[in-house]
């Protein structure tokens, strides 16, 4: 199977505050988005397109040699529906992946390609929720707890057929914005396979998340 990976690097990071774009801000001296490329081949992937701001072609290209640079959107939506022209008809497989999950391990894409060699159209890791979850007002007040058991947190990469995520773009109106991938798919009526996530591919967010990964790195 032909398994490409696409990696949405072209947001700005404006929660965690950091002077250069969230997918050029280093972790253990290496560029977010590096990880996530590094992972997504480690893990399979043939070939590595990445969406990024369009004013900073220069800096990534210099983080990431070796891949294919797109112009990124206004919204990772956008973002990824641009890498995706760039996929030619003889790729099997897509993997959409962060910038800002830059410790995921190679396994969780291997998981994700095994499902899709096994027949699922779309696959994403997830893991449980953990906590207590419930329902507020307005006025932050708890109304009522939310039974956890069914509940996934989703994370990347996700995996699709090609031709599966590319007909669901098509039928995605031009300015919808939705949180991943899985979801596009999912309004065009494909079901989505799920897969053992990893804490480790936990999203860098907040300056938080960041010192976290860097811990992470160094145990
Ligand atoms: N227009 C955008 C917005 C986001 N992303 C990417 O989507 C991933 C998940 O988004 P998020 O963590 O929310 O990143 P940002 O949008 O950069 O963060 P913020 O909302 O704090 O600005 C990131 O790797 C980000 O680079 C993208 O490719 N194009
Ligand atoms: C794609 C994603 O990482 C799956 O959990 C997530 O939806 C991205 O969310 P954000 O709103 O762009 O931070």
């Amino acid at each position: 199977m032909l398994a490409v990976g696409i990696v949405a690097a072209a947001g700005s990071g404006l929660r965690l505050g950091a002077d250069a774009p969230k997918a050029l801000v280093p972790l253990a001296g290496r560029p977010l988005v590096r990880w996530a490329v590094d992972t997504l081949r480690a893990g399979g992937a043939a070939e590595v397109v990445v969406a990024v701001p369009p004013a900073e072609r220069a800096a990534f290209a210099a983080a990431v040699p070796g891949v294919r640079l797109v112009d990124g959107g206004a919204s990772r939506t956008a973002s990824v529906r641009a890498a995706l022209t760039v996929v030619g008809p003889e790729v099997d497989a897509v993997l959409v992946h962060d910038a800002a999950r830059p410790l995921t391990p190679p396994e969780v894409v291997a998981r994700v390609l095994a499902a899709l060699d096994q027949g699922a159209p779309a696959v994403v890791p997830v893991l449980p929720v953990v906590d207590t979850t419930v329902l507020v007002d307005d006025g932050g007040a708890v109304v009522d707890v939310v039974p956890r058991a069914p509940l996934r947190r989703v994370q990347t990469p996700q995996g699709f057929d090609r031709r599966t995520l590319v007909e669901a773009y098509a039928a995605l109106a031009d300015d919808a914005d939705l949180t991943d991938d899985a979801a596009v798919v999912r309004a065009a009526g494909a079901p989505v396979a799920t897969v053992a996530g990893d804490e480790r591919a936990a999203k860098v967010t907040v300056p938080h998340d960041l010192a976290m990964a860097e811990l992470q790195v160094r145990r």
